[in-house]
């Protein structure tokens, strides 16, 4: 059997985070030891953030990100927020860069513990997101869900943050729409070929998003970065907002985002230590750091 590996359970705004430390090791995280762990009411999480030894000189650390469900994905804002604010605890150090699957991650934690992740450029190319098909303009392609004559949801627009992300804009409150009924159905149209995070945004004013997000492989959480990323965007790029905006998401904090003249996000937020364990990368069995223990 491996050895244990440390982790901190941790939020980024109610995004149920999981840090694990895989430094100074070869294995990784199963998928059956990420299943494992989010069955367990203990330790139920959204996304798991294994800090692995950099792979390319110039960076402190690769990062794998590893859904509910055990999938990979290439994004996670909430979760590098966590992972800012775990190494930072650790080492004093205050600016960070990152890799992951979809490339170099810039990250700073303020004064103030506010975190910015620099989520780099969107894209909104058909094959970036991708889409299964050919859409000539991605702020609004012809998808929708409910009756033929009077969708319930529509014409989403869709970005890559690295990751797939479609936004559907509504008039009402984002908490009347059914997102755990519709959520998995959009989440695995066959128009998105590696599925896709599902959000629903209200524009409340030139500054201001509400959002709500179904996170592919991981279902509804209470903020999803990445997510909040492609709906200020999405929101800029069809005039419905500015560059710069405030995004309420479900667990009522917020994100501030700014789409910089550069063409990189910028997310700025908190993260939250809960408690630290270690655990089993290949079996997911786990235990408390005693001194944590109440
Ligand atoms: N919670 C994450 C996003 C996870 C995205 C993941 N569900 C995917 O498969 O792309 C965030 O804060 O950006």
């Amino acid at each position: 059997m491996a050895s244990e590996a440390p982790f901190a359970k941790m939020n980024g705004l109610g995004n149920e985070i999981i840090v694990a430390d895989m430094r100074g090791r070869t294995d990784r995280v199963a998928p059956a030891a990420a299943i494992a762990l989010a069955a367990d009411p203990a330790t139920k999480f959204d996304q798991i953030m294994a800090i692995h030894d950099p792979r390319t000189p110039g960076t402190v650390n690769y990062i794998e990100i590893i859904n509910a469900d055990g999938s990979h994905a290439q994004a996670c804002g909430n979760g590098t927020r966590c992972v800012v604010q775990a190494l930072a605890a650790e080492t004093g150090q205050k600016v960070f860069t990152f890799e992951t699957v979809a490339g170099i991650l810039n990250a700073e934690e303020h004064a103030d513990g506010s975190i910015s992740v620099d989520m780099g450029a969107p894209r909104f190319g058909w094959q970036d997101i991708p889409l299964a098909e050919e859409f000539r303009d991605t702020r609004a392609i012809e998808l929708q869900i409910g009756p033929i004559d009077a969708p319930v949801l529509h014409s989403p627009s869709v970005a890559s943050m690295g990751n797939p992300h479609a936004i559907f804009w509504v008039d009402n409150d984002v908490w009347s729409y059914d997102l755990d009924r519709f959520g998995p159905l959009l989440e695995n149209h066959p128009i998105f070929p590696e599925r896709a995070n599902i959000s629903i945004a209200q524009v409340t004013s030139r500054e201001t998003l509400n959002l709500r997000t179904w996170e592919r492989g991981a279902g509804l959480t209470l903020a999803c970065g990445s997510a909040t990323c492609a709906a200020a965007v999405s929101a800029a790029r069809t005039g419905r907002t500015g560059r710069t905006v405030t995004v309420t998401v479900p667990s009522g904090g917020t994100l501030q985002i700014d789409w910089r003249d550069d063409d990189h996000v910028v997310m700025t937020g908190p993260a939250e230590w809960e408690f630290s364990g270690s655990f089993d990368p290949a079996t997911g069995g786990w235990s408390r750091d005693r001194q944590d223990v109440a």
